[in-house]
């Protein structure tokens, strides 16, 4: 087994966790395990040292890599992977020594741990039932690869960042996140905060400053896709455009105040449960031919206390006066994902009743594109898995679900079904 070990991750306390409580764990439980502990060295990283592992393996052996950070890191192993098409077969098992810990926490939400705990074998509970709480929630995913519970398939998207001239310009694997606008920006501003803030406060501060940003962009969806219906609780699938000539895509108009997709998560912090539907109404994970993207987006001129012309771009105090709504949302996904629900009433106030349009539009997709207005530059920023890249100026960005032949053949260490 592979140990990858991010020193830096989070509050920086997971390099002993792995040295003083995981590998000796482990090494109590599987003495004939031969185990292989690596640091990072610097960004990127973990991308090369998981390379080196998995290249030097031979096809028989089984490869098992023990992931100690945060999606980040995670994102590096598997993207090291996939540029040298190493991913087949390889198993992952996360240490949660992240900030965010996404992937970590919608595997291991907190409303099932006390049932994922009941599950275990009595020696792997008296092995750890030593250790406090708080060590213990972090050794899930180790416990549940020590249990020999089968494993998830880790579905993944690609995306593909293009100039003006529909030259890529970047290609990446995701396996949690996908975003531009509002959540972009937070990413972005929470980078320069890391020092300051080491924990989640930090996404909190970030979303302050940027709240009043909108993001002028095109975006297009293509068929077919589903969209949710609070009315009935249901996913309502559209198969082709309403319009006479079919178009493989339906196109989509901002502003826009809030844009995400996520792949194998609920949430995006512990409390963070921003895509409440993945595991409250799922499409079923566990099939490959099932999979989706979650897309939440919300687009103030939906709001009917706002003009469908207002002057947004100039007048700051349009986008003020939007932002408690936008707050209502992110607030709704603390407690636990109650946004889906929220509408507005015929004077725009946000209610949990069901009005005549939802505060947030929630799909499930397989494949979108978001082209950029050249004067919008919040729209050019993208976070793939939390790292933020930059949409050239009339370029594009464009995700697929990877299906089928382009799946990523890798499974990871836990996943407990939500309420
Ligand atoms: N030795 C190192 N020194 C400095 N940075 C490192 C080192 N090793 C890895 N990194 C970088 O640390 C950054 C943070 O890692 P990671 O994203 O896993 O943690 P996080 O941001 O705290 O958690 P999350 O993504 O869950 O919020 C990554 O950008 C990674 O490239």
């Amino acid at each position: 087994m592979l140990i990858i070990s991010n020193q830096h991750a989070g509050d920086k306390s997971g390099d002993v966790l792995v040295r003083e409580t995981v590998i000796p764990l482990i090494q109590r439980l599987r003495p004939s395990l031969h185990l292989d502990y690596k640091q990072t060295q610097g960004p990127g990283d973990a991308g090369d040292i998981a390379r080196a592992y998995v290249k030097q393996s031979t096809q028989q052996d089984s490869k098992t890599i023990l992931i100690s950070g945060g999606d980040t890191t995670i994102h590096e192993v598997v993207n090291g992977l996939v540029a040298h098409k190493l991913e087949g077969a390889v198993s992952l098992i996360l240490v949660p020594s992240g900030t965010a810990n996404a992937l970590y926490h919608s595997l291991f939400p907190p409303t099932t741990r006390a049932t994922f705990w009941a599950s275990l074998p009595k020696e792997l509970q008296d092995a750890v039932s030593g250790l406090p709480e708080s060590t213990r929630e972090k050794l899930y995913s180790v416990l549940f690869y020590l249990s020999e519970s089968p494993m998830r398939r880790l579905h993944s998207t690609r995306t593909t960042v293009a100039d003006a001239d529909g030259v890529s310009t970047r290609e990446l694997t995701s396996c949690v996140v996908v975003s531009s606008s509002l959540h972009a920006s937070i990413l972005e501003i929470a980078e320069q905060l890391r020092a300051e803030h080491p924990g989640i406060e930090r996404f909190k501060l970030a979303a302050a400053k940027s709240i009043t940003q909108w993001s002028q962009s095109r975006l297009e969806i293509k068929y077919p896709f589903a969209a949710y219906n609070p009315a009935t609780g249901t996913f309502i699938t559209r198969d082709s455009s309403p319009e006479a000539t079919p178009n493989q895509f339906e196109s989509i108009d901002g502003p826009f105040a809030y844009f995400l997709t996520t792949t194998n998560v609920d949430r995006l912090e512990m409390e963070f449960r921003i895509a409440p539907l993945a595991t409250s109404l799922p499409a079923g994970v566990h099939s490959d031919s099932e999979a989706w993207m979650e897309l939440l987006m919300i687009r103030p001129l939906r709001d009917p206390s706002i003009l469908k012309d207002a002057p947004w771009q100039e007048d700051a105090a349009i986008r003020e006066q939007f932002a408690p709504k936008t707050v209502a949302v992110l607030q709704g996904a603390y407690q636990n994902g109650t946004h889906p629900n929220l509408s507005y009433t015929a004077s725009g106030e946000v209610s949990n009743g069901s009005g005549e349009s939802t505060v947030v539009e929630y799909l499930r997709v397989k494949e979108w594109k978001w082209t950029p207005d050249p004067n919008s530059p919040p729209a050019h920023l993208v976070c793939v898995d939390g790292e933020v890249l930059f949409i050239p100026i009339g370029g594009s960005v464009t995700v697929k679900l990877n299906t089928e032949d382009g799946q990523l053949k890798m499974n990871v260490a836990g996943g407990i079904e939500s309420d």
